[in-house]
């Protein structure tokens, strides 16, 4: 199916690659990050890329790629670049495969600016996507991801479900009972991120993802 699905996060840091990695390969789908910002630790599209082991998946080159480790709107203003919503969706249109979803993912979370107007959630709703929200379990979590289901419900935008990493806790069911957003799965920790604990993970997502986006 020619989808569009974009990866938010309840923030940074909470496993949104990983989980792109996992469903990239669990519907042999392109990947695409529009905006990286920090260049010294590697990219997201690098990472995606070297933990995929299907030979139909495409990572496609991001949009900007910004030296600052920081919201995409500041590192772009230290570029003294802007970062063009419709050059985004002009891109996507490009990758996007005929009979393949595009898997797209967010710098950070929902509400982060992608210039000096617009924010992701924006970017979001011109692309016509489907959303997956990575929560992980954490003080103050809760917060984090009612926030960003409320948000997404505000504005409409069709939510596949979450994808929770680490280990289990009760929080992610009342989470999903609060925000009526079914849950696509969980990413467990692990000691070693690599193809192997990738393709086992898109096997153990594949069935409700295939359900969810039927
Ligand atoms: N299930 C997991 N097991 C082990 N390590 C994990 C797991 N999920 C995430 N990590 C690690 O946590 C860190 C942050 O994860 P990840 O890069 O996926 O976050 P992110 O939400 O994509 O961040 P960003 O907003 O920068 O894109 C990475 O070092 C990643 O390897
Ligand atoms: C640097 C790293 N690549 C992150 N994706 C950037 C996250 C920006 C978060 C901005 C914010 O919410 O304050
Ligand atoms: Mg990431």
């Amino acid at each position: 199916m020619s989808e569009r699905i974009f990866i938010t996060g309840t923030g940074t840091g909470v496993g949104k690659t990983i989980t792109a990695a996992c469903v990239t390969e669990a519907l042999a789908a392109d990947y695409w990050k529009p905006i990286q910002t920090g260049l010294m630790e590697g990219t997201d599209t690098d990472t995606v890329s070297s933990l995929l082991s299907n030979k139909v998946s495409v990572c496609h080159p991001e949009a900007w790629r910004l030296q600052a480790p920081a919201s995409p709107h500041l590192a772009a203003r230290l570029e003294h670049c802007t970062i063009d919503m419709a050059r985004i969706l002009q891109l996507a249109d490009q990758y996007q495969p005929v009979s393949r979803p595009l898997v797209m993912e967010g710098a950070g979370g929902l509400m982060v600016p992608i210039n000096e107007e617009l924010f992701t959630l924006d970017l979001i709703v011109a692309l016509k996507a489907r959303v997956l929200i990575v929560a992980q379990n954490y003080l103050g979590s809760i917060n984090h991801a009612m926030l960003t289901a409320k948000m997404l419900q505000h504005t409409g935008v069709p939510v596949i479900g979450w994808v929770f990493g680490g280990d289990h806790h009760s929080n992610e069911d009342d989470v999903v009972k609060w925000s009526g957003y079914p849950k696509v799965g969980r990413i467990p920790l692990t000691d070693t991120v690599d193809k192997a604990f990738v393709q086992q993970q898109a096997q153990l997502l594949s069935t409700s993802l295939h359900s969810l986006l039927a």
